[in-house]
């Protein structure tokens, strides 16, 4: 069974994902801290929020290195410093590889019901699709795109008139909070995978968070 007190978070830009795990590892019985904040680009808004808070931050920019692999490794390197129990994708756009995943349990949030709208622009995609639902997931990322077990969904509508921005607001209201709970849940509770399915605690019904 699997903790998650030492977090470490990659952002990508205005970090409101990370500042509402911040506000909540605030409170000791949230059983999780951030220990460190990274980016693939710098002068962000998710920086500037874990400056703000006295968390380290760090940047590794892919145009930095002269492969793919390069980044990879010396991503996976930076994290590794700080020892994180589990690693959360809140909103960072890089696709991780071997080095990070074979290493740390990778959570990631998207604002989409996967397996519907995967990639970098699942909002834009649903709208475009005319969907009348969509919503956000919460997953254990693997090698693939957005491919990797699922822990938690929740639904949004989709309203008359919606624009992407507006409805990516809407949805990043409820993600936050399932995100900051599933976090939490994992890290007082653990959690186990078995095929697809991610059991939080020690469940042992037919539920799968
Ligand atoms: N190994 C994995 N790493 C990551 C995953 C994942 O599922 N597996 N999820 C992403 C987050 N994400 C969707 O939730 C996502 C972000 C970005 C992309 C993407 O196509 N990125 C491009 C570059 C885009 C850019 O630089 O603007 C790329 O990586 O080449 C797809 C899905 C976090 N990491
Ligand atoms: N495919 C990845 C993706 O689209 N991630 C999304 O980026 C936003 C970041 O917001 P934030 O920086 O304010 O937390 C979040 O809605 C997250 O789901």
């Amino acid at each position: 069974m699997s903790k998650a007190g030492r977090l470490v978070v990659l952002v990508s830009g205005s970090g409101t994902n990370l500042q509402a795990l911040l506000d909540a590892s605030a409170d000791p019985s949230y059983g999780a801290r951030v220990v460190a904040v990274g980016a693939d680009r710098d002068g962000i808004e998710g920086l500037a929020r874990a400056s703000r808070a006295d968390v380290p931050t760090f940047v590794e920019k892919l145009r930095d290195y002269a492969t793919r692999t390069d980044w990879d490794a010396a991503i996976a390197a930076k994290i590794a410093e700080y020892e994180p129990d589990l690693v959360v994708s809140a909103g960072f756009m890089k696709i991780l590889g071997p080095p990070t995943l074979t290493a740390f349990p990778l959570l990631n949030t998207h604002p989409a019901l996967l397996p519907s709208f995967p990639g970098a622009h699942g909002v834009r995609d649903a709208l475009a699709h005319g969907v009348k639902v969509t919503g956000c997931t919460v997953m254990l990322a693997d090698a693939g795109v957005d491919t990797g077990p699922i822990v938690a969904q929740e639904a949004v509508p989709v309203l008359p008139g919606d624009d992407e921005a507006g409805l990516h607001e809407r949805i990043k209201t409820v993600e936050r909070r399932l995100l900051v709970d599933i976090v939490g849940r994992m890290a007082r509770e653990g959690w186990t995978v078995s095929g697809r399915t991610v059991r939080i605690g020690n469940h042992t019904g037919g539920e799968s968070t």
